[in-house]
């Protein structure tokens, strides 16, 4: 079996799929907090018959490196996505190529499989991002905007009259709280749109809906849609039996 782990900003998501091609059934998925990634070690610990553990990390080097000594000894360094020129299919079009956060490139992989017109693809997790990629699996570029919990906290820890807001997306709001949470999520939804214009009339356009916070707006987005559970991690199954192995990191 093969241990995939998608270090965010907010969690580590994991999964485990067959060592052998194709990966796409999942034989058991779960995530850990920032604080308890040492916690790795119980999960592979409890998953005998684990060969090979291979990750994305967006998350900074110091909690690659937790996750990488949790596991010493108990398997061969974890093999890190590097976002580079081309992966299974898949072109890189920013101008440094490794610039691109791993989970955006990892996700596109993913997406590339599911979806072979154009796509937008939009992963929803502490950052929100859209990334562009045309009918040649050329991914062209995207945005990054603060994900809809961010702009929630942004607003409450720099105002001094705005709480931290819960409340139901309101078309026409009238309290303070439907103000704040209807105003993010349109943000969220008019960039997916907006972006999605972009290719709005093209044959098969599709956007492609991920990550822990796509429920909170995907019910307001009118564009052609697919919600995907993890994208991420689909990428990084696909990567991990077709891409170059052993890269080690931190
Ligand atoms: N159990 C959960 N723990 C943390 N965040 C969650 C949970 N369930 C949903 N969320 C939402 O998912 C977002 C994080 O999504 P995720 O894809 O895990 O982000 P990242 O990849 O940046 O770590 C949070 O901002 C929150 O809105
Ligand atoms: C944009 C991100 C912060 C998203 O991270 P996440 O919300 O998934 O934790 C991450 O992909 C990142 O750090 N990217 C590097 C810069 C870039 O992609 O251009
Ligand atoms: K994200």
């Amino acid at each position: 079996m093969i241990l995939l782990l998608d270090a965010g900003n907010t969690r580590i998501k994991w999964r485990l799929v067959a060592a052998a091609a194709p990966a796409d059934t999942t034989l058991a998925e779960g995530d850990l907090e920032h604080a308890g990634a040492g916690g790795l070690a119980g999960v592979v610990r409890a998953h005998p018959g684990i060969v090979r553990i291979v990750g994305s990390n967006v998350a900074g080097a110091a909690l690659g490196e937790v996750l990488q000594n949790a596991v010493r000894g108990l398997l061969p360094p974890i093999e890190w996505l590097l976002p580079g020129e081309s992966c299974a299919g898949v072109r890189n079009g920013y101008l440094d190529p490794a610039q691109l956060g791993a989970d955006r490139w990892a996700a596109l992989i993913g997406a590339r499989r599911l979806h072979t017109g154009p796509c937008l693809v939009v992963c929803a997790g502490t950052a929100t991002t859209l990334n562009l990629m045309n009918a040649d699996g050329l991914f062209e570029g995207g945005l990054i905007l603060p994900g809809m919990d961010l702009m929630l906290r942004a607003l409450a820890g720099n105002t001094a009259q705005l709480p931290l807001a819960e409340a139901a997306f309101t078309p026409v709001p009238r309290t303070t709280a439907e103000a704040i949470v209807s105003g993010c999520l349109h943000a969220q939804a008019g960039a997916v749109e907006r972006m999605f214009e972009r290719i709005a009339g093209q044959p098969d356009a599709l956007c492609l809906l991920s990550g822990g916070g796509a429920g909170q707006f995907a019910d307001l987005l009118r564009v052609p849609l697919r919600r995907v559970d993890n994208l991420v991690l689909d990428g990084l199954a696909i990567f991990a039996h077709n891409g170059p192995q052993a890269t080690s990191m931190g």
